[in-house]
């Protein structure tokens, strides 16, 4: 099967190619880059070749029993994560969510009693028991127990003390530090906006100055970098852009600069998606990539452009759907990079993220839904701003807007009362 082998007329195709060729000078670096991407395509042609007969499949059960024995694991010590556990309960829940499989009511339970004991005392969640509150964890303790959605999952969040914490590692031009004493990037401002739109807490003065930092980090390329200057990666590119729809703001981005750069890093030999100019193919970009594509679709409506986004494939869906399921689907369950990598929790999770907005791409108003092989290929929607099911966004908006938000008490307020 040739890969982007459909005849869909895309962005992609319109737009003049902008890669960055070290002032046309073929350095050594650039020859070897290519030497390494040649030989990977050779690999992806002979997946491509192997898998896609007589139709490209999910292996479903593969990929839940994998994902269960992840999720019974849990709680045991995953010492080379050992930073990152609320991390796997995401990862392993949302998967599972994708895949349409329940989890057991004392399976969640666990789940919510080792999340429980990952909460920091003064506020938001550490990677492991007994560790400091990191805004990463943050954010997957917090998606891990709203997928799990019962009042149980829900009662842990000590939404008072996330806030404090929220305000602990808030600087003054807007951005935010992922923990107290550590590094400003923008996954940190994406991190704070979702876990505060989610359990509303969300204070006018908690992301003052937040967007215009964010709008900072567009590059010339057109995605964005981790902070202002760097260069355009579509891990922060999806952070800085989510942040901005959540403070609904996102218009203010150049959008046609960020589209193109984004579709142009849909790889037309391989279909899926690279993280940055001249790197190479890698299945987690499949969300942090393709997942931008839904938040410009809904950015462009808002601007009234419906023409745009009625006619056109924005990227495309089926190529994508082919690298996943022909080239990134361990058999024994998992999914992971590219041919040869191992499997993980991360990029199966990712993986299923980005299948599932190829499969769905669109909204209400215009969808293009395409579903590569079989109808059991078919996974469940997710939220493109929170990454989790729509259900469970909504169910955690109405079960939180029901309580007061709590009081803004910013470190400068503190300051006065003691
Ligand atoms: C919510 C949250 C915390 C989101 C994380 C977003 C994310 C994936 C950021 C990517 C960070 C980064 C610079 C990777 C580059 O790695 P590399 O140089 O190994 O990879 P590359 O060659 O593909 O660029
Ligand atoms: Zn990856």
């Amino acid at each position: 099967m040739e890969a982007g082998g459909s005849s869909l007329r895309c962005f992609r195709d319109c737009q003049p190619e902008e890669k960055f060729v070290d002032d046309g000078v073929e350095t050594v670096s650039s020859v070897e880059q290519k030497k390494v991407e040649r030989s990977i395509q050779e690999v992806v042609n002979v997946y491509k070749q192997i898998h896609s007969l007589p139709e490209p499949m999910l292996l479903r059960q593969q990929h839940y029993q994998y994902l269960k024995k992840g999720l019974r694991h849990l709680s045991e010590a995953y010492e080379c994560l050992d930073a990152s556990r609320p991390w796997l309960c995401f990862w392993i829940l949302h998967s599972l969510e994708l895949l349409e499989e329940p989890v057991p009511c004392s399976v969640a339970s666990d789940v919510c009693h080792f999340l429980s004991s990952c909460q920091s005392p003064t506020g938001g969640f550490s990677g492991g028991p007994g560790q400091h509150a990191h805004l990463a964890p943050t954010y997957a303790a917090v998606n891990a127990l709203c997928i799990i959605g019962t009042e149980e999952a829900y009662g842990i969040i000590d939404r008072e003390k996330l806030l404090d914490f929220l305000w602990s590692v808030k600087q003054s031009d807007g951005s935010f530090v992922m923990h107290i004493g550590g590094e400003v990037d923008v996954r940190s401002a994406y991190c704070a906006t979702a876990v505060a739109s989610l359990t509303n807490i969300m204070t006018p003065k908690l992301f003052e100055n937040t967007p215009s930092w964010i709008l900072r980090c567009q590059s010339w390329e057109g995605g964005l970098g981790g902070v202002p200057g760097l260069e355009a990666h579509g891990g922060y590119t999806f952070c800085g852009t989510a942040a901005l729809v959540i403070l609904d703001k996102e218009h203010m981005l150049d959008l046609n600069a960020l589209l193109r750069w984004v579709v142009s890093r849909q790889m037309k030999f391989e279909g899926g998606f690279q993280g940055r100019c001249n790197k190479l193919v890698d299945g987690c970009y499949s969300f942090w990539q393709a997942g931008l594509l839904p938040l410009l679709h809904r950015a462009y409506y808002k601007q009234g452009e419906r023409a745009l986004n009625e006619q056109r494939w924005m990227f495309e869906q089926q190529a994508l759907q082919e690298y996943i399921l022909l080239c990134c689907q361990n058999p024994a369950g998992g999914l992971v990079d590219k041919p040869g990598k191992a499997r993980d929790f991360y990029h199966t999770c990712y993986c299923l993220s980005g299948l599932s907005v190829a499969q769905h791409f669109g909204n209400l108003l215009s969808h293009h839904e395409l579903v590569l092989g079989k109808e059991e290929n078919r996974l469940a929607l997710t939220h493109p701003v929170y990454n989790m099911g729509p259900d469970k966004v909504a169910q955690a908006l109405h079960h939180f807007l029901q309580l007061p938000v709590p009081l803004e008490k910013s470190p400068q307020a503190k300051k006065l009362e003691t």
